[in-house]
Parts: C-alpha cells; sequence; structure tokens
C-alpha cells in the first residue's frame, strides 16, 4: 500500500475484527487524544521556577497545533515531555494511546516509533547522503533492505527531493536539509509529528514551503505539534494555537492567531483562565498578575 495512502483513522471496529488486530491498533481506536498532558508540572531544578506549571491539554488524532509563547515559556519543554526526553515532576502524561509518565526507560524507543521530530538546526548525519540519512532511520528500527528501498524514495518523492538522493548535506540549502529532516523524521510512519522551531533558520519563503509540507502530512492523518516564534506562518495558518507564559497555558484557541488581542478574562475561580474565542479545553491555573501577553 503506497505510504501515504494508507491513513491513520483505522475504521470502527467490532469487538471480534479487534481480535484480529494488533494490540496497539486497538488500544489507539479506543484513544481519541494523541497526547493528554494532565496537570503536568516540569521543574528541572529543585528551587527553580517551574518550566511548565500545572499544563492540561488534550491534543486529539489529527490535529494541527502551533505551540507559541515567549522564549522561556516552556515551548520545548513541552515537547521533550512528549518525547520522554525529560520526565514530569507531576502529573501525568499520555502519548499514543500509552501513558509514559511512568514507561520504563526500556520501553521508551518503542513509544519513540509513534514520533517523528523535527528540530531548527535540522541535526542531519554530515558524512551521510541524503538516501542514508533517511535510511538510517529506517535501519536503526529494524527495517529490511526491500521496505527501506521502497519507502525512502516514496517518502523524498512527498518531500520534494527526487533527484538529490545523492547530495550530501553540506550541498543543500536550508530548506532542503529542513526537508530531509523531514523526511527521515516520516518514514517510518509515526502518528505525531513534533516540530521544534523548524523554520528558525529559514527565509519567509522558504518557511511557508516547510509548512506547506507540514500541512501535507497533517492532511494524511498525522498529528502535528509545532512550537514555533512565527507570527506570520501562524496568522496565515489559522490552526490551533496554545499559548504559554511562564509555564501556564494562557490560550488555547481553535483558529488562533500568533497575538491574540482578545482580553483576559480572570475567572473568580482562580483554576480557570479564559479568552473570548477560546476552546476551553484547558485549565491551567495562573496568578492575575501573570495574565499578561508575552508577545503582544
Ligand atoms: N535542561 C534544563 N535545565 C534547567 N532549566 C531548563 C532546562 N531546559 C529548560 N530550562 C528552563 O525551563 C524554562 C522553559 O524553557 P523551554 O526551553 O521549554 O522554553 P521555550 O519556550 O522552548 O523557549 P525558546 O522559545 O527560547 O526555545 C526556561 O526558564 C529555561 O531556562
Amino acid at each position: 500500500m503506497p505510504l501515504w495512502d494508507l491513513g491513520r483513522r483505522l475504521p470502527m471496529v467490532t469487538v471480534d475484527q479487534q481480535r484480529f488486530l494488533s494490540p496497539t491498533l486497538v488500544r489507539d481506536e479506543r484513544s481519541a487524544d494523541v497526547i493528554r498532558f494532565d496537570k503536568v508540572s516540569k521543574v528541572y531544578k529543585r528551587g527553580a521556577r517551574p518550566a511548565l506549571d500545572g499544563v492540561s491539554l488534550d491534543v486529539a488524532r489529527g490535529e494541527f497545533v502551533f505551540l507559541v509563547g515567549a522564549s522561556g515559556s516552556g515551548k520545548s519543554t513541552f515537547l521533550r515531555l512528549v518525547l520522554r526526553e525529560e520526565q514530569a515532576t507531576s502529573g501525568r502524561v499520555w502519548v499514543a494511546g500509552r501513558e509514559i509518565t511512568s514507561l520504563s526507560q526500556w520501553k521508551v524507543p518503542r513509544l519513540r516509533r509513534d514520533l517523528g521530530v523535527v528540530f531548527q538546526d535540522f541535526r542531519l548525519l554530515p558524512n551521510k547522503t541524503v538516501f542514508q540519512n533517511v535510511a538510517f532511520a529506517q535501519q536503526v528500527t529494524g527495517k529490511r533492505r526491500h521496505v527501506i528501498a521502497s519507502d525512502v524514495p516514496e517518502t523524498l518523492e512527498l518531500v520534494k527531493l527526487t533527484g538529490k538522493e545523492k547530495r550530501l548535506p553540506h550541498e543543500l540549502s536550508g530548506g532542503e536539509q529542513q526537508r530531509v529532516a523531514i523526511a527521515r523524521a516520516i518514514v517510518n510512519r509515526p502518528s505525531i509529528l513534533l516540530a521544534d522551531e523548524p523554520t528558525g533558520n529559514l527565509d519567509p519563503d522558504t518557511s511557508a514551503g516547510i509548512v506547506q509540507l507540514l500541512e501535507r502530512i497533517n492532511s494524511t492523518g498525522t498529528t502535528v505539534v509545532m512550537a514555533t516564534h512565527d507570527e506570520v506562518i501562524v496568522n496565515q495558518m489559522r490552526k490551533r494555537v496554545v499559548q504559554l507564559l511562564d509555564g501556564h497555558v494562557v490560550r488555547d484557541e481553535a483558529e488562533g492567531n500568533y497575538a491574540d488581542l482578545a482580553p483576559v478574562v480572570i475567572s473568580e475561580d482562580p483554576t480557570k483562565v479564559a479568552r473570548s474565542g477560546a476552546r476551553g479545553t484547558t485549565g491551567s491555573p495562573i496568578p492575575g498578575e501573570q495574565a499578561r501577553e508575552a508577545d503582544a
């Protein structure tokens, strides 16, 4: 089956059919949210301000979510907790149908097979060709040679790099290098793609192309969570926007802007923060004096 015809939204299955599906597929079918944070806090150093402070957030299968907020607001920490590069200090985290808060270390590689990651600085292997960089992601998960021979060209075609398979990273433009990184992130067909400032090193036109590619990947059913400072892109895309401020979720809008102009409504209940047009899926407490826009 072609890679991008696969579709990740499984049809509803009967109990009888479930017996013939792998436990992974059955588990995923039952879970609408692919990422769930329940009152999650992360303190890196004892006594330091929490990088995340009581964050509750659900991301549904197939969503495209922008994480925005000033530098140091906790965006990368959120992504690192999803990847289990860091562990929550308190609260619970579910990813791709599993609770990962207390997941044994030896199960983390299996979790990461459901996750693709893209970074601002591309992180390609400098001495490997485009093909080898993408193939490497399959080799480490034990994919057979014939699978790699078919999946890598198909993925390179999707990211529009056909014909550049033999180039080394330094022979590519920044945008092309990021396309290789994206190909590497998706070649194993993860259900979730995390992108931490993927356009941070790129010019506006190239950035727009990268985000269009992420949108295309999202349209095949892959959930995309992208941390960004790119105001133009967020305002153009009109996707869900979650804004962090000092480790708190202060805004969660279905078709949001980069900078929210709506006034903050602080309810009598200190556990609730709302803005006009907010999705209302979060109830992270923030102190009243912190109810300001970091990036306004
Ligand atoms: N490994 C670490 N050890 C100690 N403190 C850390 C560590 N990583 C992040 N922090 C702190 O946690 C807070 C949140 O950082 P984080 O990197 O998540 O923010 P961010 O929103 O991604 O910022 P940026 O937009 O600059 O990437 C900051 O105060 C930061 O200094």
